[in-house]
This record gives structure tokens, C-alpha cells and sequence, in this order.
């Protein structure tokens, strides 16, 4: 349990030019609150976006994940399209540029989906349709470094989001293991390497669009490009990338968890100039499917006054199911995947309603 914490300071009110920074060395392995872990609560929760240091990710590795993921995208189309997602029914492999749907337009991105490399689930008819979403990954046979480099990315991007949601427990004055069984396996994390291609003016902008990640936390890497804003109370704020830093974000199972007291804030992508390319790696850190239900967590009086409940769009609503509601943000991201292996989700889909996210 973690000692008694100082009040949180109010949100603030005066338009913020950056995003704050976190050192997660600071915040330490240990159960004791600090002032630093009251700051990570405060941020969490008014813009739910910062970068991340501390981290104690090997800088090599991350230029090995940078170097291999312009690798891939080099690749010849048709060495792409033999492992196309619409393969695959556990929403694993390339997408082509404008083959993925936010808020009912394409993004203009390409990019290749991982997870847990895990064995798949036997569908039998009585076995629910979101285990569907845990089973193995597609690997370019033109890359072989590939695959060894993704799944040790997995693995140590899984370490550095479970010791920062340890941090987050310390913050909320939560016991460390409130949420050990999101964190248990058969782990169910998500990575996912892009790349947006420069657009000319006169077309769409959009990388990616306006939209709230699934799951508990995002790390982002992103290239020295830019591009990715944030919404703010005072309109888009740009976040330009910093070298060795994370960008972190609250995804929704975590706003459901803690009650909205931290924010799974919205966020887009606007493409790169014509002639430009950016590419970024997103892990999502995402609750275990086996888990079944997110918790609600017990927050003392102070956090749970300044709690705004989760922010649920009645056109995209949110499950505290998990599988659920991770199988819904896949249908309704990956239409083609959707039809051939869904196809009662597809059906239940209202392509025409104009939902938030
Ligand atoms: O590429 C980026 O910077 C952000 C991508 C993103 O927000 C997402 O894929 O959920
Ligand atoms: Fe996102």
C-alpha cells in the first residue's frame, strides 16, 4: 500500500505550448508515493499525453527497430500483400494505404499489425468470437530479422509499460497488485509499425484520424518527422518528436478502470508534406482478454472527487467487456477482416453513423 499523497494541484488553466516530460527512473520500483508520482497523476489526468524518459530501453534497440521498420516498408508490394490482414483473422498483418477507417474516412498510412505471438483459440460455436483476436503473427519471408526483432520489442516495451502502470498504482494509492489480472497472461499486447506517406496539398491530410486509443497505454517511437497533435482544451497541440522518448498515452480501458480520472485523450496524425514520409511504432499495452471485465478501481475521496466518470460516445460505445470491446475497435478499424471472419460484427455495424472516434 502506498502512503498517504498531497493533494493534486487543479488542472491548469492556461494553454500548455508542450508536452510534459516523465522520468520514469524518478518514479522508482517501489510502493512509496512521491511528488513525482502526484505530477504523473495530475498530467494523466488533464491531458493524458507526455513523453517519457527513464525508460531503460537500450538506445540500439530502438535504432534496430527504426532501421527495420524502413526496411520493411521497402519491400516490394507483392512481398507486402502476401501477408495482407485480410489473411488473417486475428487482425495480424500489412494494411495498404487507405485500407484502414477512422471516423469513417481511409487513413492515409500503411502499416503491419503484431501481437503476442501465441498459439490460436479452437472456435468452437460456443467459443466467443474476441478470442478470435489471440493466435500468431505474419512474417515477411524477404525479412527474416523481422521477426526477431519485433518479439523482443514486445518483450521489453511489456516491461517498461508494466513498470509505469505500477507507477500509475502509486499515484492512485491503489494496492500494487489492483491490476494483476490485466497484466496476466495469455497477454494480449498490440505493435503496430507505420508508415505515412507525404501527401500533396490539394488531398486529404489525413495520416490518421482523430480518434482514442483501446487499451491501457500507448508507447509511441516516432521519427523526426512530425505530425502527431493532441487535443486540448485550447485546440491541437503539436508533438514534435524528442529523441529517446516514448510518447505515452492513456488508452480507454484505463479511463474506464480509474472512473475517467485519467483521460484517454483524443489524437490524430496529419501527414507529411508531399515528397516526405514518416514512420512511427505504436505499442499498445492492452489488458489481458482472459481477465474478462476491467475493475473499477477504489480511489480515495480526493482522486475519486476529480473523477469525470468515462466518457462513453453513444455511437462507439465502450465495454468494460474486454474482449468486447477489443474486438469491436478491430471490426470497426478493418472492414475487410471484419466481413470474411466477422461477419455477425460486421452486420451490427452502422456504417452510417458518424461516432466521435
Ligand atoms: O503514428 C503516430 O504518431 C500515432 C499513431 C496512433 O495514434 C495510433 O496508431 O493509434
Ligand atoms: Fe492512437
Amino acid at each position: 500500500m502506498s502512503t498517504a499523497a498531497p493533494a493534486i494541484p487543479p488542472a491548469p488553466s492556461a494553454p500548455q505550448d508542450s508536452l510534459p516530460v516523465i522520468d520514469l527512473a524518478e518514479l522508482g520500483d517501489s510502493a512509496r508515493h512521491t511528488p513525482a508520482h502526484a505530477r504523473l497523476a495530475r498530467i494523466a489526468r488533464d491531458i493524458g499525453f507526455f513523453y517519457l524518459e527513464g525508460h531503460g530501453i537500450d538506445s540500439a534497440q530502438i535504432e534496430r527497430m527504426e532501421t527495420i521498420t524502413r526496411q520493411f516498408f521497402a519491400l516490394p508490394p507483392e512481398a507486402k500483400q502476401r501477408i495482407a490482414m485480410r489473411n488473417s483473422r486475428h487482425f495480424r498483418g500489412y494494411t495498404g494505404v487507405g485500407g484502414e477507417i477512422t471516423r469513417l474516412r481511409p487513413d492515409l498510412r500503411e502499416q503491419i499489425d503484431f501481437g503476442e505471438e501465441l498459439p490460436p483459440i479452437h472456435q468452437a460455436p460456443e467459443t466467443p468470437a474476441w478470442w478470435g483476436l489471440q493466435g500468431p503473427n505474419q512474417w515477411p519471408e524477404e525479412l527474416p530479422a523481422l521477426q526477431g526483432e519485433i518479439l523482443a520489442w514486445l518483450e521489453t516495451t511489456r516491461k517498461a509499460a508494466k513498470r509505469l502502470l505500477q507507477a500509475f498504482l502509486v499515484a492512485l494509492e491503489q494496492p500494487a497488485t489492483a491490476l494483476d489480472a490485466l497484466v496476466a497472461q495469455p497477454h494480449n499486447n498490440r505493435l503496430k509499425i507505420i508508415h505515412y506517406p507525404g501527401q500533396a496539398q490539394s488531398q486529404s491530410d489525413q495520416g490518421v484520424g482523430t480518434h482514442k486509443d483501446g487499451g491501457l497505454l500507448t508507447l509511441l517511437l516516432q521519427d523526426e518527422v512530425g505530425g502527431l497533435q493532441v487535443q486540448t482544451a485550447h485546440g491541437w497541440l503539436d508533438v514534435p518528436p524528442r529523441k529517446n522518448a516514448f510518447v505515452v498515452n492513456i488508452g480507454e480501458m484505463l479511463e474506464l478502470a480509474t472512473n475517467g480520472y485519467l483521460r484517454a485523450n483524443v489524437h490524430r496524425v496529419v501527414s507529411p508534406r508531399s515528397g516526405a514520409s514518416r514512420y512511427s511504432i505504436a505499442y499498445f499495452f492492452s489488458p489481458s482478454l482472459q481477465a474478462r471485465e476491467v475493475p473499477l478501481l477504489d480511489l480515495p475521496p480526493h482522486l475519486a472527487q476529480q473523477a469525470r466518470g468515462p466518457e462513453s460516445d453513444p455511437l462507439n460505445p465502450l465495454f468494460s467487456h474486454i474482449g468486447t470491446n477489443a474486438l469491436k475497435g478491430r471490426v470497426r478499424s478493418h472492414l475487410d477482416v471484419a466481413e470474411k471472419f466477422y461477419p455477425a460484427q460486421f452486420a451490427q455495424l452502422d456504417a452510417k453513423a458518424p461516432s466521435a472516434y
